[in-house]
């Protein structure tokens, strides 16, 4: 993925070249994931899957600064460039004392690179959506952006809707009553989060990985991990929703 000079590249493989949908990095083939689909999951976590995860949104909405943030632990201000091209930061969250792999995509929002995104949909366990809370545009775009998902994800890909840039207040132009609806609509946990201050980042990996660790295993006894309650639960504990 290419950066203009004012944004430092982030630790990752980035290419313009589009890379395979499969790099070296132990991510299961399609054939595999085939397989897996039909065998049920196994009792307990195997720490060597890896689930594949894409930021898609409008270009501009901060998905690159969002997986800096995560990745880094900071934001890089500055004049704004698009991406192009697509890559991938490799990143292990811990959730309840297992190592969850996440191969997080970083893909371009430019209407022209379409087609091309599109194709990394088909492999994705999780998908981060974003917009602009600052932006009309960008949210009116998602209803756009979760039919193609729909088009080519896989029925049960892990969908989440955030309201990105929660920190531009006085610029601020979807309400969050307004995600929170969409969100109920499309039955897709939502939450603000902002790259600039870290605001709900790491929440947001985090609870997408504590779902996809779920899903991986089966619990006989144990009732379905409820994503929305736990984001809930985890925004009541930090009190991070107060100025927002
Ligand atoms: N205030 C504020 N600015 C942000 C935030 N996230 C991103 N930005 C700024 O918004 C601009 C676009 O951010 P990017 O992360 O490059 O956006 P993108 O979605 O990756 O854009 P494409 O690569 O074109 O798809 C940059 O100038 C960022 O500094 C945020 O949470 N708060």
């Amino acid at each position: 993925m290419e950066r203009m000079e004012s944004m430092e590249p982030i630790s990752a493989h980035y290419t313009t070249d589009y890379p395979e949908i499969h790099p070296d990095s132990g991510f299961e083939s399609r054939e595999s994931c085939d397989i897996q689909a039909k065998t049920p999951p196994p009792s307990t976590y195997d720490e060597e899957l890896v689930h594949k995860t894409i930021l898609v949104g409008d270009s501009g909405v901060g998905k690159t600064s969002l997986l800096v943030q995560f990745d880094q632990g900071k934001f890089i201000p500055g004049s704004f460039s698009a991406t192009v091209g697509i890559g991938f930061t490799n990143k292990v969250v811990t959730v309840d004392g297992v190592k969850i792999k996440l191969q997080i995509w970083d893909t371009a929002g430019q209407e022209r690179f379409r087609s091309v995104t599109h194709a990394y949909y088909r492999d994705a366990q999780a998908l981060l959506l974003l917009y602009d809370i600052s932006s009309r545009t960008s949210f009116d775009n998602i209803r756009a952006w979760l039919t193609e998902i729909h088009e080519y994800a896989q029925s049960d890909v892990v969908i989440m809707l955030l309201g990105n840039k929660a920190d531009m207040s006085s610029d601020r132009a979807i309400r969050r009553e307004e995600g929170e609806r969409l969100a109920r609509e499309y039955s897709v946990p939502f939450m603000e989060t902002s790259a600039k201050t870290g605001l709900n980042v790491e929440l947001a990996f985090t609870a997408v990985s504590k779902d996809l660790k779920h899903r991986a295993v089966q619990h006989t006894n144990e009732p379905k991990f409820q994503i929305h309650e736990y984001i809930e639960a985890q925004k009541e504990k930090s009190g991070c929703c107060s100025y927002i």
